[in-house]
């Protein structure tokens, strides 16, 4: 298994540049170095997957990269600029797709678009029909969002943030309140979705299979405090089955090597 470097490989131009990071959270009670120094460098068009044990920083570093939280040390560069708060360039999609309830689906992906003032509403009508249909809700536009299941729900959250066309998409382990079959059926649609945009995407999960089901590159975290351990490369040719013995055989490695970050359990 081809072991790459903290940075990322290939002459595509780096989309995102993050540089010595360092966080520590500091309460009445104690202190946590939730990220120590880290680097790393996304490529355009790449999809990172950020992977460790509970409290390695997974979050944390998404969150900088977002702009929601600020580091101590060390900076994000996005397309060459200090990222100095949230935009409309790096949108997130957490593991609780946070939608209004008094919206239907279309409504929901409506209201990402206004992020989008120069559009006019009829070109965010087409548009939000254009991702609706694209994450297979088409005849769901109008439902209310208490009558979608979870993967549903998921997929309007995923319609929303992709419809304002953000150059970089962060996701929070979006998948991991859902039900296995679901996962797989959104892993199927996650990389067809990500095959026809070529966003670049980071994605936080403890989960190795879906990591090498979806990542080109997989960044290991250890904690205590939060560093990168090592990065691997995912070869494998898409669209990626996650149940396919090749998938399986690079699982295992890297869960071997998620095992050696912590006494934990590893989640395959
Ligand atoms: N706002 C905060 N205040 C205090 N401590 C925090 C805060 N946010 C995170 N931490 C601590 O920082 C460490 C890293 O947290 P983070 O949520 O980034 O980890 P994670 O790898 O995403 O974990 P999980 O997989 O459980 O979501 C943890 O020890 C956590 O308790």
């Amino acid at each position: 298994m081809e072991t790459a470097p903290h940075t990322s490989s290939g002459i595509r131009p780096a989309k995102l540049v993050i540089e010595g990071v360092s966080k520590r959270f500091t309460s009445q009670r104690n202190m946590v170095q939730a990220l120590d120094n880290v680097s790393l460098s996304v490529a355009e068009g790449e999809f990172v997957c950020l992977l460790g044990p509970s409290g390695c920083g997974k979050s944390t570093l998404l969150n900088i990269v977002a702009g929601l939280t600020r580091p101590d040390r060390g900076r994000v560069l996005a397309d060459g600029r200090p990222v100095e708060g949230p935009g409309q360039d790096r949108l997130v999609m957490f593991q609780e797709s946070a939608l209004f309830p008094w919206l239907d689906a279309f409504g929901n992906v409506m209201f990402g678009l206004k992020l989008k003032p120069d559009l006019t509403n009829r070109e965010r009508r087409r548009i939000a029909d254009e991702y609706l249909d694209l994450v297979g809700l088409g005849t769901f536009k109008h439902a209310p969002i208490h009558e979608l299941s979870g993967g549903m729900k998921q997929r309007v959250a995923l319609a929303r943030a992709l419809a304002p066309d953000p150059h970089v998409l962060l996701m929070d382990e979006p998948f991991g309140a859902l039900d296995a079959m679901t996962r797989d059926q959104l892993y199927d649609d996650i990389q067809r979705i990500w095959g026809e945009s070529r966003k670049t995407i980071v994605f936080v999960t403890h989960n190795v299979r879906e990591a090498v089901c979806l990542g080109d590159r997989i960044v290991l975290m250890s904690p205590s405090p939060g560093r990168i351990a090592q990065v691997f490369g995912i070869p494998l040719p898409r669209p990626r089955d996650i149940n396919s013995p090749e998938l399986a055989s690079y699982a295992s490695r890297i869960a071997a090597a998620l095992k050696g970050t912590t006494n934990g359990a590893a989640s395959e």
